[in-house]
This record gives C-alpha cells, sequence and structure tokens, in this order.
C-alpha cells in the first residue's frame, strides 16, 4: 500500500502583472498564450494535481519552459503558487506559518542545484555540514556526521579541500551530501546532474540509486532528459506547457504515451526493455517465429 508524502492539489502558477485576475480569465478559459500576448503573464502551472508516495524516485520530465523548476519550487514553497495547495505528510504548506516553513526545509527537505551552490570559501566538511550548522548543532557533532555522510558519497578523503579544489561530478557529491546530512525524508533535485559529463552523469545517477536502496526517502528529480528519467524514476510525471499530461511508470508511458509530444521524447530512446510482455508476445507471433522471454525486468 503506497503512502502518500505530497500532495499536490490544483496547483496554479501565474508570473506577472495582476497574477490573481489572469487566474481569473485562465480559468473561465482563456488561453495562456492570450494571457501572455495581452496581459504579459506566464502560466508556468497550470492546474496540476499528483501525488508522490514516500520511498519513491520521481521524476518530473518536460522541455524547457514547461514548468517543471516552478513546481518543484513550490513544493518547497520557494515560490508560493497563485492557487491550489501543497501538502506535506497531510500538512497544508499554506496553513505554516514563516518559522515553521523554515523547519519544515531545514529537517524534512534537502534540494540539489544544477549549478552545485557549494559555498567557496569553506572546506568540503563544512559545505557538507551545513544544514547541521543552521539547525544549530555542535561542531564536533555536525562534523561527525558530515564525514559520515561524504563517506556515503566517496568524498571521506577530500573532506579538508576547498570546492574549487574537486571535478564537477566532486562538486556534486558535496552538494547531494550538504543535502543528506539532514537526513531529510524528502530530497528535491533540480537537474542535478545536467551539468556533469556523461560518465560523471552515470555515476550519480548510479550512487543515487545505492543511495536510495532500503531507504524510505522520497526524491523529486526534475530533468529534461527522458533517458536520466527511464533510468532512475520510479515514476515519471511528464510536463507540457504548465501541465502535467501523463504520470507513470517506464512501461506504462513507453506503452501508451498520452500524445505526439510524449512519443517525440523518445525518439531516439532505446526503450525495448520497457516494452510489455503482450507486445513482444505479438511481435513475434506474427512473425511465426519461436516464443522468447521479453526483458521486462527494468536495468539499472
Ligand atoms: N520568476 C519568473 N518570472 C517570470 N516568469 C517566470 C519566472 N519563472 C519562470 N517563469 C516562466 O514560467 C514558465 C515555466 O518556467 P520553468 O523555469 O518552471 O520551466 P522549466 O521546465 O523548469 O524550464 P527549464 O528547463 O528551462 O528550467 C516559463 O515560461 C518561464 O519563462
Amino acid at each position: 500500500m503506497n503512502e502518500t508524502l505530497i500532495r499536490i492539489d490544483q496547483l496554479y502558477k501565474i508570473f506577472g502583472p495582476g497574477e490573481q485576475k489572469a487566474l481569473l480569465r485562465l480559468r473561465q478559459g482563456a488561453e495562456p498564450a492570450e494571457l501572455l500576448s495581452q496581459h504579459g503573464c506566464s502560466v508556468a502551472l497550470n492546474n496540476i494535481s499528483l501525488d508522490v508516495n514516500r520511498g519513491e524516485i520521481f521524476v518530473i520530465v518536460g522541455l524547457s519552459g514547461s514548468g517543471k523548476s516552478t513546481l518543484l519550487r513550490t513544493l518547497n514553497r520557494l515560490i508560493a503558487p497563485s492557487a491550489g495547495e501543497v501538502f506535506f505528510n497531510g500538512q497544508a504548506l499554506s496553513g505554516l506559518s514563516a518559522t515553521a516553513l523554515i523547519q519544515l526545509r531545514r529537517h524534512e527537505m534537502g534540494m540539489v542545484f544544477q549549478s552545485f551552490a557549494l559555498l567557496p570559501t569553506r572546506s568540503v566538511l563544512d559545505n557538507a555540514a551545513f544544514g547541521l550548522e543552521l539547525a544549530g548543532v555542535g561542531k564536533a557533532q555536525r562534523h561527525r556526521r558530515a564525514l559520515a555522510v561524504l563517506a556515503q558519497v566517496g568524498l571521506a578523503q577530500v573532506a579538508g579541500q576547498l570546492p574549487h579544489q574537486l571535478s564537477g561530478g566532486m562538486q556534486q557529491r558535496v552538494g547531494l551530501a550538504r543535502a543528506l546530512v539532514v537526513n531529510p525524508a524528502l530530497l528535491l533535485m533540480d537537474e542535478a546532474f545536467s551539468a556533469l559529463d556523461p560518465i560523471n552523469r552515470r555515476e550519480m545517477q548510479d550512487l543515487l540509486l545505492n543511495l536510495q536502496a532500503g531507504q524510505r526517502r522520497t526524491v523529486i528529480f526534475v530533468t529534461h532528459d527522458i533517458e536520466e528519467a527511464l533510468r532512475i524514476g520510479n515514476r515519471i510525471a511528464i510536463m507540457q506547457q504548465g501541465r502535467v499530461i501523463q504520470t507513470g511508470t517506464a512501461e506504462q508511458i513507453v506503452n501508451a504515451p498520452a500524445n505526439a509530444y510524449v512519443r517525440r521524447f523518445f525518439s531516439g530512446v532505446d526503450t525495448s526493455r520497457f516494452v510489455l510482455a503482450e507486445d513482444y508476445a505479438g511481435a513475434f507471433d506474427s512473425h511465426a517465429t519461436p516464443r522468447q522471454e521479453p526483458p521486462h525486468d527494468r536495468e539499472r
């Protein structure tokens, strides 16, 4: 039985002048393009509802400008939605005081950015320990915990170095360690591996999957790369122009893409390992070839 950690209910976000007026017009049927051309308002999120389960890696995919980062940032309320609600563990974020929200972000949520966003003059150890420092944890204790997390991401030996002394891949490991140090229930990752070369990127994906094994942590991961989504996502949501147009497992989406936009994502991508058994059976039967076992286990 799945347990919901995040519930997103009829969420809208409009950027630009007259946000609420534009929202009213949108709800009355105005097209986002019209709101942009006539009023200079961007509809970044257009009536999004979805649940994210505890313990899953939930990937949000979409083209540039489809609203992925905005959606992610409404989950820790770095962005306040124009309408709708986000519930964390059943609690409405809009009902939290500023202090309660800060506590929630510090203790329950970690965030990893594409740009690493490390503190340049602080050691790797102090960067990793930063969340605990903010939480008022004493130096010895936070360093102990930070070292343990750095060891998990394979960086214990460079704890004393400064970020600029590390490669990009290593810097992002520090970013991950910093997010994990408070042992958050939710990890928000915004194009976290997109600045890395393909080898480092794959290593980071493997690291994330390994760290996730046997954990109940929930990861929400934004990417524009469908291959990355297929590789790491337990479930995937596909965004188009501020809407979530399809949510499902890799198998579900590969086998029944909701529209041409989703299908286009897969062009040039090898999706054979996600094709369902029946499709294979049909293909083999129609060619009267001996039945073979389809590769329906996900390779990671
Ligand atoms: N602060 C802002 N002010 C005005 N418009 C914004 C702002 N942030 C986002 N937008 C607009 O909202 C829409 C969604 O942007 P968002 O950054 O969420 O998309 P994205 O899918 O994450 O794109 P990318 O992959 O390029 O980061 C875009 O049209 C963008 O121009």
